[in-house]
């Protein structure tokens, strides 16, 4: 094929044809405008030019096969690069160019995790850290997860010998020097550069455990080979370990070839989603998008091709679009067994916001459960992790001890951990904070993160009166708040049925 002069592109610039270069090959994307699901208006920014750079930050290297028949249409020339059309991205500033007026603290200055917040505002662009913040609907989800922590009051013990702690937890036979761990989170190329190996480099150097998440901007065998590579220039001593997060693909053979290469990787356990049918409104996101899709003259698409069919072969959007979702809607409990057959090895399922659920996990025969509302970024006021956690502890306490049993959602002090696990939970997850850290920071802010949390935990432990967390119990905390607020069921008796 002959090699495509760079003023050729850039004179496809519009909605009428538009030509991308991808990794120094020339596409013709017109067609493939209406059915992106990130919206057209995103490409039509880069319509003429070269999108390598943005691509990047979203899709992992493979999206482009799914171009349509025709796409490619040959090599750019090298030499004629400076005739494409230039971009008005806005670029994300990095620490070291974050100008005076809005100068990124040191790291040292980060002393809870609200300060990786601030600091990653100061060097995301808008989209990114709409992106991060974002809830679902008007946010009462998101803020419940948060303001729950702070309703359960510890009761602490006197005058015992607390000079040296032991923080160790192990999630499935694997050691952590914590109990808790990196929440999975989609699209980190829009947060930093390095993205999830970024990530992976700050947990296997503290030793934490994270889960990947199916909608990484990097494929899973690279992450895979960031972690192996990272583990062997310590010597392999880390006990970091990966879990994978599973959004089911639609398809039953992709989604069996996905746990098939999740496997050979190593990971250690498969974390499906399951809050997921569909994708929560995204409030923040779709307001942004409407508006960058003025900026582009189009208005927001409205219903396009993708949305109209009840699914599509994509993982959820990064932003607030309807996506169905690569998790299909018509997932239901009887699937886990075929899950269970491919994968062979521990299941969590992500996402579970009520005892009955609970219950039918246990009696469905998963490994575990993390109960989690997605960071309140999926169902408009989904109870916290907290409270499903309180409705266990009354309702089905028989899965307490049988199963593992993970909350997330606003956590945001290492000694809040303490309460989950006087309650019965085996570790905790940690979303947001981590990924402003990343932000802000990269591999350093995660370990700066984990070192804060880290701290929180152990002067926790020590104030609360004990040395190990196995002495933690529920005479620990009082939860009365929460626990007068509970849901409980008609006759107070569960009735579990699907
Ligand atoms: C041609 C250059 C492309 C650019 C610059 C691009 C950029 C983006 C951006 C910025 C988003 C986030 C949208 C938002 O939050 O508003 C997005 C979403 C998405 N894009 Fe692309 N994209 C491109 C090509 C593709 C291709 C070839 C595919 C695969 C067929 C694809 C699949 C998706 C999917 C599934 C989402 C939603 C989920 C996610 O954020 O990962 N994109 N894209
Ligand atoms: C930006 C962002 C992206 C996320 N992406 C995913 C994902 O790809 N898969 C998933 O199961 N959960 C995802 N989550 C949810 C997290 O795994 C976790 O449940 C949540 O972030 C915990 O709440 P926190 O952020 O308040 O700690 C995401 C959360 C955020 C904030």
């Amino acid at each position: 094929m002959a090699a495509i002069d760079g003023a050729e592109v850039a004179k496809h610039n519009s909605k009428k044809s538009c030509w991308v270069v991808l990794h120094s090959k020339v596409y013709d994307v017109t067609s493939f405008l209406s059915k992106h699901p990130g919206g057209a208006a995103i490409i039509l920014k880069q319509a003429g030019s070269d999108a390598t750079e943005e691509f990047e930050k979203y899709h992992p290297l493979d999206y482009i096969n799914d171009l349509p028949d025709g796409s490619p249409l040959g090599p750019i020339d090298p030499n004629t690069l400076g005739k494409l059309r230039a971009r008005k991205d806005q670029t994300s500033a990095s620490a070291s160019s974050a100008n005076e007026e809005n100068e990124i603290p040191h790291v040292s200055m980060c002393v809870s995790c609200p300060d990786f917040e601030k600091a990653a505002k100061v060097v995301l662009p808008l989209k990114s850290y709409v992106y991060a913040s974002t809830s679902a609907n008007s946010g009462l989800s998101l803020r419940a997860n948060l303001d729950d922590w702070g309703r359960i009051n510890f009761r602490p013990r006197v005058m015992r010998n607390v000079g040296d702690v032991d923080t160790r937890r192990s999630i499935f036979g694997h050691s952590s020097p914590y109990p808790f761990y990196i929440s999975p989170m989609g699209t980190l190329g829009a947060i930093h550069p390095g993205a999830e190996p970024e990530v992976v480099r700050g947990a296997v150097r503290k030793g934490i455990h994270a889960v990947i998440s199916t909608a990484s901007s990097k494929q899973v065998d690279q992450i895979w080979q960031r972690f192996e590579d990272e583990q062997k220039t310590l010597g392999n001593a880390s006990p970091t370990r990966l879990f994978y997060q599973y959004y089911m693909p639609v398809d039953r053979k992709r989604a069996i070839d996905l746990m098939h290469i999740v496997k050979k990787c190593g990971y250690k356990g498969l974390w499906i989603t399951v809050d997921t049918p569909v994708l929560g409104k995204r409030t923040a996101d779709r307001v942004l998008q409407a508006e960058e899709a003025l900026a582009v003259g189009i208005a927001e698409e409205g219903t396009v091709e993708w949305e109209t069919g009840e699914e599509n072969a994509f993982a959820p959007a990064m932003g607030g679009r309807v996506v169905s979702g690569q998790l299909s809607p018509h997932t239901t409990w009887e699937d886990l067994q075929w899950i269970r057959k491919e994968w062979g090895g521990p299941i969590v399922l992500k996402g579970i916001q009520c005892a009955e659920d609970a219950k039918l996990a246990y009696e469905y025969g998963v490994d575990g459960i993390l109960l989690s509302n997605h960071g309140g970024r999926q169902l408009h006021t989904a109870p916290s992790a907290l409270m499903t956690l309180l409705e266990i502890r009354t309702y089905c306490p028989e899965v307490i001890g049988k199963l593992e049993i993970f909350l997330d959602g606003g956590l945001r002090d290492g000694s809040d951990v303490l309460k989950a696990l006087c309650l019965g939970a085996t570790a905790v997850g940690v979303g947001r904070p981590f990924m402003y850290a990343l932000a802000a920071y990269g591999s350093q802010g995660v370990e700066r993160c984990v070192d804060v949390l880290a701290e929180e935990l152990s002067t926790g432990m020590r104030l609360l009166g004990v040395t190990s967390l196995d002495q933690l119990i529920p005479e620990m905390v009082n939860a009365s708040r929460l626990l007068n607020e509970m849901w409980r069921p008609e006759g107070a008796v569960l009735k579990s049925r699907l």
